[in-house]
């Protein structure tokens, strides 16, 4: 089954809603719509900034979908500071970022959590970003790979086969965020390939086969070409290069194949 690339630019705590407005509008003018045939270019703004995301982005397709970068596990209620599913499904949001190594280590989200929020997430009809990853200390003892897979069962408990099927994984390495140390292709492809075939062996080659796992980690125009020859790469979440359009724009094109706007 062939698989659509994602690119799916996480904003992260950047850009207030005029700025959101003027980075959209830089997107659209530097991609023509014609790559939305071959990749989905997503955008993944602070909660602020999301009505001006889908104002603007009602009547033109500029961008192929938008989400959230976190969901409360909870639909209503006494929960200061959260925001709900209903509340993202209602402005339009297809994606939720769940598991970010930055939730889980500055608002020490566990995988329990983590899952709460994959389900919050896919009960309103939104695809959950589910993000694994490992230290590098981790890494450096050799049990990346058992731990980015311990941390997707944990986030997937629970769900039924056909609805892993709307989770995206992402595979963020912590020590290749924000740092300009990429990972490898390699290091991508082991991951990403490890990920998927834990899927398989948990909820079926069928399932594995439709699931879209990205890599994410000082992802720019200059390494995506080379991250995505991994066979299981299926795309990126991209932090920093999200934030400069024409970088950005560049970066998807790439991922679609080009030729470069
Ligand atoms: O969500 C995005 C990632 O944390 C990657 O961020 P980065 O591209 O700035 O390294």
């Amino acid at each position: 089954m062939a698989r659509k690339p994602l690119i799916a630019g996480n904003w992260k705590m950047n850009l207030n809603h005029f700025e959101a407005i003027a980075l959209t509008q830089k997107i659209a003018f530097s991609l023509p719509a014609k790559y939305f045939d071959k990749v989905e270019v997503v955008v993944l703004p602070p909660f602020t900034d999301i009505r001006s995301v889908q104002t603007l982005t009602d009547g033109d397709k500029l961008l192929s979908k938008y989400g959230a970068q976190d969901i409360s596990p909870y639909d209503s209620g006494a929960y200061t500071g959260d925001v709900s599913g209903p509340m993202l499904a209602k402005l339009g949001c297809s994606y939720v970022v769940v598991g970010h190594s930055e939730r889980r280590e500055y608002h020490a989200e566990t995988d329990e959590l983590v899952n709460r929020k994959v389900r919050a997430a896919l009960k309103h009809g939104m695809s959950p970003i589910l993000c694994v990853g490992e230290q590098l200390e981790v890494r450096e003892a050799g049990n990346h790979v058992q731990h980015c897979t311990d941390q997707l069962i944990a986030g997937l408990k629970g769900l039924k086969a056909e609805q892993v099927k709307d989770v995206v994984i992402a595979y963020e390495p912590v020590w290749a965020i924000g740092t300009g140390k990429v990972a490898t292709a390699a290091d991508a492809q082991e991951v990403c390939g490890a990920l998927r075939a834990a899927l398989a062996e948990k909820y079926g080659p069928e399932i594995s086969a439709a699931v879209r796992v990205l890599y994410g980690g000082s992802v720019k125009s200059g390494n995506i070409s080379e991250l995505m020859k991994g066979d299981d790469v299926d795309g990126a979440l991209v932090g920093g290069a999200s934030l400069d359009g024409e970088e950005f724009a560049k970066l998807c094109a790439l991922a679609a194949g080009g030729p470069l706007p």
